[in-house]
């Protein structure tokens, strides 16, 4: 600054020698502090660039370090004068300063930056030529007023000191022609040349961190407002405090308004990566204070401390007074004692949504299904049902302490459990049902466990996405329950061209029609299968649905079961493409009974088995051990179906020859359970494709029983049978009273399965009907009746097929 103001006065003037005196004073004292500083190239540029930041220092407080230690000198530089004769120009010095700080301010816009040193340039221009040594530029900010040490300083003085009178001369002739003008206007060529020196500085500096000077100038307007005596060097002081100089009151304020700091500006300050020897903290910028860490005190592995109670979620305020409980850890355990104790005590856990349900989205839908998840009883079914609604109640006789296990008599006779006929709460192991809705009722993939698939040759399916439980209950089979002359109707004209039926056995005249159901009526056959349909009672009403096996059910399995299947017609039979090792090959009928296979043999007139299926399967009988079943051929399509047609016109043949035997029962039992008409129909086949005349035979049996039978209120005195009868499948039985439960009904474990009705609707009604007639009869002569229906059976059904043939 001195320099400055000398290269204002003309050489010689006693000003300037003064100025140099005060110099080498504060040379002096600078000296004994720093010697070191200047030892380095980088102190040694530093100390260069720093006396760009001398214009900026009265208001602008140190931004760096090395800025600081200019700031000192410069205020030492100011402040001297005060004891020199040179207080005179004081003012003009510091008018000019103030300019110069105002328009470095400027320059250090981030916009404007280049544009600023343009304007320098063409500043320096009109006075002297720019020196573009890049040594020059260095040195001449390293005039005799900054604080470098005498070492240092001694041997670039005299150099500095040169190239300073060396560039006065060479614009001394400028000057001259400019040395009135410039002698009037003192400070505004103080302030020219000011300038100059400053912005060079300036400009070198910035160039050097031309890379990082965006962002900085917000800082660097931050750290304006630091207090000059503020330091972060950790560099010894060992100068006195400089007394701060007042700020000048600025004549030509042509600064441009100061840019409002934002807050994006301090994060990118905050994100500035500068070390902090180089730059302080700005203390303008409020740090926040470090949140405290928060630890989980709850969650995977916290508390891993044996403990029976679960971790607290929150503390009440005297918990930690009160509580004399050890207290739990609060870090995190090692994750092997974690996982040891995981494995030991295990988890609730829930399943990714990809794993429990890997099937791709974009399945093919059904179009034709309308859905219902409950049984609607239609037309005439209702009006029935209820007659018989009250029959169905069953008490729970369980205790609290085994709970209704499988010794539980509702168990054991297919009711379920409920508030009216258990006393037991949620202790109570037998309410699938209760249990299936309260699952369905959350919602959600998983609760619903199935959904509907697209085999490859069996058309549509069921699939599980989930696991099951052995004998856990999955899903209901629900639908229109219809009356027998209902299913008849829509037999005939409404789904006469169908190939699909989804009509199911239900309870005696009943009928579930599936085609408006729910998802269950998808589920396929399988010689094998996995889970069986159940029919149980639930407050009083049947209810089919579908549970898993034995072996339970794991994620990803097609759901099926054993239709038993009962093709109501040879010429319904249908190829099985289940695809188990132990396939039969068809979907048709099943020996039933190997007893009665032999009575039927026995009674055959040609003395042959009968083979109903069409299969070359050979059948093998209880009795004669020695026959043992050969490995049955795979069979082609086309051969099952020659078969088939075979074995149909045999069975024809046998049943108008050996009326009485029990095959006959096998084609005159209509076909209730779910079947498909004509999916993969016999050769030949007939021109409806199911054809239904043993309904329709039933049809005349019903109609010639109801013209000599009493109302049907009259049944409930057969249904309300013995208590052994009622043991039995309590729906299927009651009907056919002791002793008639030959098949699968007998069994209470394995009752009739949804393709396999218990008996013939037609058979029941007609047994409904004799009951009607005579009660009495019924009760005391049970097992009279049924052979008494079955002869009503056959007589009627004679006069159809002899009339069809
Ligand atoms: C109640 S439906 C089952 C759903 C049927 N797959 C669908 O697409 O609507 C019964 C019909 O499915 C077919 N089906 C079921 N299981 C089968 C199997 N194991 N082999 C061949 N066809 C089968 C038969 O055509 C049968 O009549």
């Amino acid at each position: 600054m001195t320099r400055r103001t000398s290269r204002l006065l003309a050489p010689g003037t006693p000003g300037l020698v003064d100025v140099y005196a005060a110099q080498d004073t504060i040379d002096d004292n600078m000296s004994l502090g720093v010697p070191e500083q200047l030892l380095t190239p980088d102190a040694s540029r530093s100390e260069t660039s720093s006396s760009s930041e001398v214009a900026s220092t009265e208001d602008q407080p140190a931004t760096r370090r090395r800025s600081t230690r200019v700031v000192r000198a410069s205020m030492r530089a100011t402040e001297a004068p005060e004891n020199t004769p040179l207080k005179k120009d004081q003012t003009t010095t510091s008018t000019s300063q103030a300019y110069v700080d105002n328009l470095a301010k400027s320059k250090r816009s981030r916009s404007g930056l280049r544009h600023s040193i343009a304007a320098m340039e063409s500043s320096l221009s009109d006075e002297s030529p720019l020196p573009t040594n890049g040594t020059e530029i260095e040195t001449q900010p390293m005039a005799p007023d900054t604080p470098t040490s005498k070492s240092s300083q001694d041997a670039q003085v005299d150099d500095t000191h040169d190239s300073v009178q060396n560039r006065l001369d060479k614009t001394s002739a400028k000057e001259d022609t400019l040395a009135p003008t410039a002698l009037q206007t003192g400070p505004r060529q103080s302030l020219r040349r000011s300038n100059r020196v400053s912005i060079l500085g300036k400009a070198s500096y910035l160039l050097d961190r031309a890379s990082s000077v965006l962002g900085k100038r917000t800082r660097d307007m931050s750290v304006k407002e630091e207090p000059v005596s503020r330091r972060a060097s950790l560099r010894p002081r060992n100068i006195a405090p400089v007394k701060e100089p007042e700020p000048l009151p600025n004549p030509t304020k042509t600064v441009p308004e100061k840019r409002r700091v934002s807050e994006s500006d301090l994060l990118k300050l905050k994100s500035e990566d500068v070390s902090p020897s180089e730059e302080p903290a700005p203390p303008s910028i409020p740090r926040p204070r470090p949140k405290p860490k928060m630890w989980l005190n709850h969650g995977l592995y916290s508390g891993q401390e044996a403990s029976d109670s679960p971790p607290k979620q929150r503390k009440s305020k005297n918990s930690g007074k009160t509580s004399s409980d050890v207290r739990h850890r609060r870090h995190l355990p090692m994750p092997i004692f974690a996982g040891a104790r995981l494995i030991k005590n295990g988890r609730d856990y829930v399943l990714p949504f990809d794993i429990f349900s890997p099937l791709p989205p974009g399945q093919p839908k059904p179009d034709e299904w309308r859905k219902t998840n409950k049984n609607v009883f239609v037309g005439d079914a209702a009006g029935e049902w209820k007659a018989n609604k009250k029959l169905e109640l069953s008490t729970c006789m369980c205790d609290e302490e085994t709970g209704c296990d499988e010794n539980c008599q509702n168990r054991y006779m297919f009711y379920e459990c409920d508030s009216g006929n258990c006393s037991l709460g949620p202790e109570c192991g037998n309410r699938n049902f209760g249990e299936l809705k309260v699952r369905t009722k959350a919602g959600g993939k998983y609760n619903i466990g199935v959904e509907v698939i697209k085999t490859v040759d069996r058309g549509y399916g069921v699939r599980s996405n989930r696991s099951f439980e052995p004998n856990q209950i999955i899903v209901e089979y629900t639908g229109e329950i219809i009356t027998q002359f209902e299913c008849e109707r829509r037999m005939r004209s409404v789904y006469k061209n169908n190939e699909c039926y989804y009509l199911m056995y239900f309870d005696q005249n009943m009928i579930i029609d599936a085609t408006r159901g729910s998802i269950a009526r998808f589920v396929n056959h399988s010689c094998q299968p996995n889970c069986r349909m159940e029919k149980w009672t639930v407050a009083g009403k049947p209810r089919m649905a579908l549970f898993a096996g034995d072996r339970g059910v794991m994620t990803g399995e097609e759901l099926s079961y054993d239709y038993n299947f009962d093709p109501y017609s040879n010429k319904n039979v249908q190829e099985c493409r289940c695809g188990a090792a132990n396939c039969r090959g068809i979907l048709g009928p099943r020996p039933k009974d190997r007893d009665q296979r032999v009575k039927a043999e026995a009674t055959d007139s040609t003395k042959k088995p009968l083979k109903s299926t069409g299969t070359k399967r050979k059948r093998t009988t209880a009795g004669t051990a020695s026959v043992q079943a050969k490995k049955r051929k795979l069979l082609t399509p086309k051969s099952v179906k020659a078969g088939i047609k075979k074995a149909a016109t045999k069975v024809s043949i046998a049943r108008s020859k050996t009326p009485n035997t029990k095959k006959t029962n096998t084609a005159t039992t209509p076909t209730i359970n779910s079947q498909r008409g004509a999916k993969n129909p016999p050769k030949n086949p007939p021109k409806k494709n199911v054809k239904l005349p043993t309904v329709k035979a039933a049809s005349r049996v019903k109609a010639a029983v109801q013209r000599k039978t009493v109302p049907a209120k009259t049944t409930s005195n057969v249904a309300k049978g013995s208590r052994s009868t009622k043991k039995e499948n309590p729906l299927a039985a009651k009907p056919n009273a002791k002793g008639k439960s030959k098949n699968k009904e007998a069994d209470p474990r394995k009752p009739s399965t949804g393709s396999r009705p218990s008996k013939s609707p037609a058979k029941a009604n007609i047994s409904a009907g004799k009951a009607k007639r005579s009660p009495a009869k019924t009760n005391t002569k049970a097992q009279g009746l049924g052979n008494t229906v079955k002869k009503v059976v056959r007589r009627v059904v004679r006069p159809v097929k002899a009339t069809k043939k």
